[in-house]
């Protein structure tokens, strides 16, 4: 394995270590406050599930955390330290509509490696081991773009996973796929897992959060409305607004300063 990556069978940190934290995290957008004062732990080797309503703001988190956006307040440290390019890369993020190069499968995933400095012999194994556990060897050589939704998906994780992050974000990776398409992203979610990568998953489907999830944070337009064990929230959810979610109800908060940043409404 390249010195570049790291190599997750060899990482020692404990179990329940943050590997990243987000303290008072704060993003604005067409002046409105969409992400208010946001502080989050996610821990080392366990799966934190993101919920919450459309639009409660888990895309924008998960971009936060990830840096693909920057925050207009708040910090977001990686291993104690400010997340930085050399921190970013080691995570991935797979995204609710896969994103794709023009090229086939297999060269989908030989770009992930090449950008990271893999190549030669490590980077023909990488890939054919990947193609299998991905179940995309059959598909290797056609053009990524033709692939059905649910070949794409799997595709997209292949290639977050081909470079062992230690971070994985995954936001509804299984939003519009059918049962046996989602249980093949469960599986390779499951097994990322058992590798020691942390997840981080926004999904709306609380199956799926009891299946894969070890602790839930629960986001209501902005704001955490309530965080614990996956469990507990799902089971006995304490948040006014967790209680409406989960039980199928509409919640409208009182208007607050969450709902606008300067003299608006
Ligand atoms: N660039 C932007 N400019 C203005 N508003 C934005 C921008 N990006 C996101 N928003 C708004 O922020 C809110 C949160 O968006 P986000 O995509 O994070 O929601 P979500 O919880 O992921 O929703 P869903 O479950 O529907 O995917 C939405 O109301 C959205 O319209």
């Amino acid at each position: 394995m390249s010195d570049k990556l790291i190599d997750i069978r060899n990482y020692t940190s404990s179990p329940s270590a943050p590997l990243l934290t987000a303290r008072g995290l704060c993003f604005d957008a067409g002046g409105q406050r969409l992400i208010n004062k946001v502080d989050l732990n996610v821990a080392a080797g366990r799966c934190t599930v993101i919920m919450g309503a459309n639009g409660s703001g888990k895309s924008l988190l998960l971009r936060l955390l990830h840096g693909l956006i920057r925050p207009e307040e708040g910090t977001i440290n990686w291993e104690g330290q400010p997340l930085d390019r050399a921190g970013r890369q080691q995570q991935a993020m797979v995204f609710q509509r896969p994103v794709m190069l023009r090229r086939s499968v297999a060269a989908n995933l030989r770009f992930a490696l090449s950008v990271r400095g893999v190549r030669g012999e490590e980077r023909r194994a990488r890939e054919a081991e990947t193609l299998a556990l991905a179940r995309l060897e059959t598909l290797k050589d056609k053009p990524a773009r033709v692939l059905s939704g649910g070949e794409q998906q799997r595709l997209a994780m292949a290639r977050a996973l081909i470079c062992a992050p230690r971070l994985l974000f995954l936001d509804e990776p299984t939003a519009s796929l059918d049962p046996a398409s989602s249980l093949a992203i469960e599986n390779l979610i499951q097994g990322a897992r058992e590798n020691g990568t942390t997840i981080v998953l926004v999904t709306h489907d609380a199956g799926q959060a009891r299946r894969l999830g070890d602790d839930l944070v629960f986001l209501h337009a902005g704001r955490i409305a309530e965080t614990g064990p996956i469990k507990r929230v799902l089971d006995a959810p304490r948040s006014e607004a967790a209680q409406a979610w989960l039980g199928g109800r509409l919640f409208v908060p009182e208007k607050t300063e969450t709902d606008s940043i300067k003299n608006g409404v």
